[in-house]
């Protein structure tokens, strides 16, 4: 067979005479066409497609001669058919939509439309109606129903916003966690909580993991509307349409705030000794790195110094370990008296503490150390038969001093003063 042969199929030639091709189309067609004739007080059923009669469940010879009264039911719209009836009785157009019921007894939602059919003379002889169920069109708005309750049933926050960033939804959820209403927040963009705790640098990495159509999660601090603070485990996705196009932003927030302060709590916890409330050794020493870089970054003075309590072994060892715990709290706490709200105090061994002292030059430190001697000295008074006592070594460090050298000084200083015979302060060799 030669290809040059092939010839399209013949187009089938239209059906003769006209009426029988308007037949066969209302027959195929997909929406459900019903034809009554226009009686005095009643209509009957004069011609259903095949698609009426799948959607109402009845076969045609069911339906011939009969009322469509006959589909109607107890959601039926009385005021829709009061509407229909006088429409028709004007022989107007009518458009509508109600329940219907199907021969299982089943209800179905439909909207139809109604014309009438006049003969030559200009008389109504015929109704028609198309229709149509919208039943599956019911079910998508209820389960858009189901899914908005849900949406506001659930713990965590929800915010929708258009791809400009304004916000088209929010849910209970969201205003439980932030205080803003749904009404307040329609049509603001979700910076409207924002709390300024986050840097430029987050917000362009979180734009450009979004323009890049990736979710970006993070915790947030937000702000209520009561101007509180609130700490949220926050997750935004793009969300795109079928051709790619990008149509919403969906974040779902969850109020981490109890947590976060339980963990700061016990960070703080960690951070400081429950016994004289100085910073630990371990967190201690971070700030102490921390106080160092900063003064060589602004070229600031900081001096450091270690306290001792003399013959501290003789309190404990005549009054018992429970009155040394309380002497060594008293001394903490009289010696964090004397410090300005800059400076640290750090809990260095058993009865032994470093003071940091941003901004404090050598000099001024011995005068902060005196100060400390004599306080301790004076608030002891009279809680023990022998009287508390300091001594301490004291230094500036400078500016290329490496720390552990500097604290290394400060230490022999204050060897030299319990040797020099305690209850003293020696300065460090520079
Ligand atoms: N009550 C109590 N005592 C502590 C604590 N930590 C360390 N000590 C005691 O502090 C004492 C330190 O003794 P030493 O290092 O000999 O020093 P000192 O008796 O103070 O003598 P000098 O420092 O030379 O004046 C020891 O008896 C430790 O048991 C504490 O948390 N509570």
């Amino acid at each position: 067979m030669h290809s040059r042969d092939v010839r399209p199929p013949p187009i089938a030639a239209p059906p003769d005479p006209l009426p029988a091709l308007l037949q066969q189309a209302i027959d195929q067609a997909f929406n459900a066409v019903m034809i009554t004739d226009a009686g005095e007080t009643d209509h009957r059923i004069v011609y259903a497609n095949p698609a009426l009669c799948r959607m109402t469940g009845y076969a045609l010879h069911e339906l011939l001669g009969r009322d469509p009264r006959m589909l109607q039911g107890p959601q039926t719209s009385a005021q829709v058919i009061a509407e229909l009836r006088s429409c028709l009785a004007d022989g107007r157009f009518f458009k509508g939509s109600t329940f219907n019921y199907r021969k299982d007894g089943s209800p179905y939602l439909l909207e139809w439309n109604i014309s009438a059919v006049r003969d030559a003379s200009g008389r109504i002889t015929h109704f028609v109606s198309v229709q149509h169920d919208l039943s599956a069109l019911a079910t998508a708005q209820d389960a858009a129903a189901v899914f908005a309750r849900a949406l506001d049933a659930a713990e965590d926050g929800v915010l929708i916003c258009n791809p400009q960033g304004i916000i088209e939804f929010a849910n209970r959820g969201y205003e439980k966690i932030t205080g803003f209403s749904p009404v307040e927040i329609l049509g603001h963009k979700p910076s409207i909580a924002q709390s300024g705790q986050h840097s430029p640098d987050f917000y362009a990495t979180m734009w450009k993991r979004l323009q890049q159509g990736l979710p970006f999660r993070s915790v947030f601090i937000n702000r209520r509307k009561d101007g509180t603070e609130v700490h949220c485990e926050e997750s935004i996705t793009p969300l795109h349409n079928l051709q790619g196009e990008l149509t919403h932003y969906v974040s779902i927030l969850r109020d981490i705030t109890a947590r976060v302060m339980a963990d700061q709590a016990f960070r703080e916890q960690l951070q400081y000794d429950s016994l004289t409330g100085a910073l630990t050794r371990s967190s201690g020493s971070l700030h102490l790195e921390s106080a160092v870089a900063q003064a060589r970054a602004r070229g600031a003075a900081l001096s450091l110094a270690l306290l001792d309590i003399d013959h501290f072994k003789q309190v404990n060892d005549s009054f018992g370990h429970p009155t040394g715990d309380k002497v060594l709290a008293k001394v903490a706490s009289t010696i964090a008296s004397c410090l300005r709200s800059d400076d640290k105090i750090i809990r260095w061994g058993g009865e032994e503490f470093l003071l940091v002292m941003p901004g404090c030059d050598a000099s001024s430190a011995v005068a902060t150390l005196e100060r400390c001697r004599r306080s301790v000295q004076q608030a002891c008074d009279g809680l023990l038969p022998l009287s508390v006592t300091l001594s301490a070594g004291v230094g500036q460090v400078a500016p290329e001093q490496v720390l552990s050298d500097a604290i290394e000084r400060i230490d022999q200083a204050l060897y030299r003063a319990k040797q020099a015979g305690r209850n003293q302060i020696q300065t460090a060799e520079p």
